[in-house]
């Protein structure tokens, strides 16, 4: 549904991307993580026509972004829906009034603009504050507001800012909450950015992680998760620097719902004779999976190959750590 080639973005010396692919399917919740200054905005610019690149190409719903320009890529954008960090509402106009300039832009009369506004208002849980201020909203409901006006003209796209980083918690999982929503109702392909690993926990089933202009990981999450010394992996479940004691061996294991429910420590301690300690633990549900990592030390003497064998048997992810 949206395809990025091969893109190069120059700022001066900076690379801001520096040869960006990335391929999100119909359907999808794609998230793409990075520190400040990895290029995610120019990226999410560029994938809607904010910005064009240097050199490579956008694909959305099958259009070729980068080769469109002026009304072209005006209306090419009325299929891609955006929301931002600070929900760009005009403070002037009330709720239904922001959403109704998505549908000016579009052309379509005052009747049918204001079937539409109430069936988007009330779709985003907001039919009863249509004739409020942006003013006189909490920053979830702007964020409502934001997600109406960018869907009020039936993208099949959704692109997102930082669309939860001004929200506290609660909010957030709330807003999260409704584009899952939106994402199996509608058939919305959301492709979102954010510096927040939680919010990919809460709700994408891909995800890419940027470093300095290049996606330095990506995939969907199942699949990332159970690659040895994912990154991605590592910030869904840190569990910091391993501990270093001679003669200890220290395991760190990724599993998936297939083990979860399993006596895994049980089974080791058992079947090898060992003393199993227990270092840490992080355990979420990820696209719908119960998933997580466990660091475990094995005493000093212990036949290790025997035991990583012995995990691995049981479909679990291992890497020797210390
Ligand atoms: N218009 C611009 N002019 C000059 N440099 C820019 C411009 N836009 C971005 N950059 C530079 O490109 C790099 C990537 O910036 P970008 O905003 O895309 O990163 P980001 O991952 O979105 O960071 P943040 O989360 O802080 O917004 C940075 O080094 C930034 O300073």
């Amino acid at each position: 549904m949206i395809t990025a080639s091969h893109l190069i973005k120059a700022y001066g010396e900076t690379r801001a991307l520096d040869d960006v692919s990335l391929d999100v399917a119909e359907g999808d919740i794609f998230g793409v993580v990075g520190t400040s200054g990895a290029g995610k905005s120019t990226l999410i610019r560029t994938i809607n026509g904010l910005e064009s690149p240097d050199s490579g190409t956008v694909d959305v719903a099958g259009t070729r972004i980068t080769n469109l320009s002026g009304d072209e890529l005006r209306a090419a954008r009325h299929g891609i829906g955006m929301i931002f960090q600070h929900f760009n509402l005009l403070s002037r106009r009330t709720v239904a009034g922001n959403v109704s300039l998505a549908l000016e832009a579009v052309g379509m009369n005052k009747a049918r603009r204001n079937t539409r506004i109430r069936e988007i208002l009330d779709l985003v849980g907001l039919a009863d504050r249509a004739d409020h201020y942006p003013a006189q909203l909490s920053g979830g409901q702007k964020q409502r507001v934001g997600i109406a006006r960018a869907l009020a003209t039936n993208p099949r796209v959704l692109l997102s800012d930082e669309a939860t980083s001004a929200l506290d918690p609660e909010t957030t999982a709330q807003i999260l909450g409704l584009l899952k929503q939106l994402n199996r109702e509608l058939g919305l392909t959301i492709l979102l950015i954010t510096h927040e690993m939680d919010v990919v926990k809460q709700i994408c089933t891909s995800a890419a992680l940027m470093q300095h202009g290049r996606i330095v990981e990506g995939g969907r999450l199942r699949d990332i998760l159970l690659r040895p010394g994912s990154l991605i992996a590592r910030q869904l479940f840190p569990l910091g620097e391993a501990p270093r004691s001679p003669g200890t061996t220290v395991l760190d294991l990724t599993f998936t719902e297939l083990t979860a429910q399993d006596p895994v420590i049980a089974r080791l301690a058992r079947e090898q004779g060992l003393d199993v300690g227990l270092l840490g633990a992080a355990i979420e549900t990820i696209d719908g999976e119960q998933t997580g990592r466990t660091r475990l030390a094995l005493p000093s003497g212990a036949n290790v190959d025997a035991a990583v064998a012995s995990l691995q048997h049981q479909g679990i992810v291992v890497e020797v750590v210390a």
